[in-house]
């Protein structure tokens, strides 16, 4: 069976950032799970579909032009890398997976990403359900305090013109739409925890890889 690492978890807790260092550190392929469902997002707002209804944000999903070459993801052609990272279409995308139709619609596409050596992928449900077998389930967390903060920094750093405030309150309400929908929200039951407010992306990876060696060994 190939190797899985499912790191979950809420908004701007170091998923992405550990996850494809991981991926990295163990030569496996890296899946971004969050990336679909804000293309999804982006793909309505482009075609006027932003408060449609499930059935046709689910034919969306379904029908996605999507490419992902390196760190680059194209959207019908068009690279979109930077434009799915608002805090816009985080929201919409927030809104949107909330959809049965459009987690369906979407979770072959995020198991076609399952190849040798192995695959690391974040998301909100990545160990629950589009990858249960994976080999070490890892939920990813912060204070919210501290992921506000980190949030608020990568914002910046963009050039992202932010007020403290209003990254506050657009991640306690994405966390609680996120935690609370009926199908397929964040919970960390059968994963570790990881509760990264006081450790550094390295010693976040490091105890990842150390889970997954000990895991690793048991298997073979
Ligand atoms: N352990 C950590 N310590 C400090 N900063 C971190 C840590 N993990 C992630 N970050 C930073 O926090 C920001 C959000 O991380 P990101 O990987 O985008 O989170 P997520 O995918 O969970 O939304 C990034 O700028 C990243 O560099
Ligand atoms: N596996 C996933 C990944 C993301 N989502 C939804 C819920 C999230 O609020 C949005 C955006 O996800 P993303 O991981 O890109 O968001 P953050 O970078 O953590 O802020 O998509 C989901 O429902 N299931």
């Amino acid at each position: 069976m190939i190797p899985v690492i499912t790191i979950d978890g809420p908004s701007a807790s170091g998923k992405g950032t550990v996850a494809q260092r991981v991926a990295q550190q163990l030569g496996f392929h890296y899946l971004d799970s969050g990336a679909l469902y804000r293309l999804t997002a982006l793909a309505a707002v482009r075609q006027g579909l932003a408060a449609a209804g499930e059935e046709t944000l689910g034919q969306l999903a379904a029908q996605l032009p999507v490419e992902f070459s390196g760190n680059d993801i194209y959207l019908a052609g068009d690279m979109v890398t930077e434009a799915i990272r608002t805090e816009d279409c985080g929201r919409l995308a927030s809104k949107l997976s909330a959809f049965p139709a459009v987690r369906t619609a979407l979770l072959e596409r995020q198991r076609n990403f399952l190849r040798p050596p192995g695959l690391v992928a974040d998301g909100r449900d990545m160990g629950s359900v589009v990858f249960p077998q994976a080999l070490l389930k890892v939920f990813l967390t912060a204070t919210p305090e501290v992921r506000a903060q980190r949030r608020f920094n990568q914002l910046i750093s963009k050039g992202v013109d932010v007020i403290m405030d209003d990254v506050v309150r657009d991640l306690r309400n994405r966390d609680e739409r996120d935690r609370t929908r009926a199908v397929a929200p964040l919970d960390p039951t059968g994963a570790l925890i990881l509760d990264t407010s006081a450790l550094s992306i390295d010693q976040a990876m490091v105890q990842i890889l150390a889970w997954y060696s000990v895991n690793a060994q048991h298997e073979g």
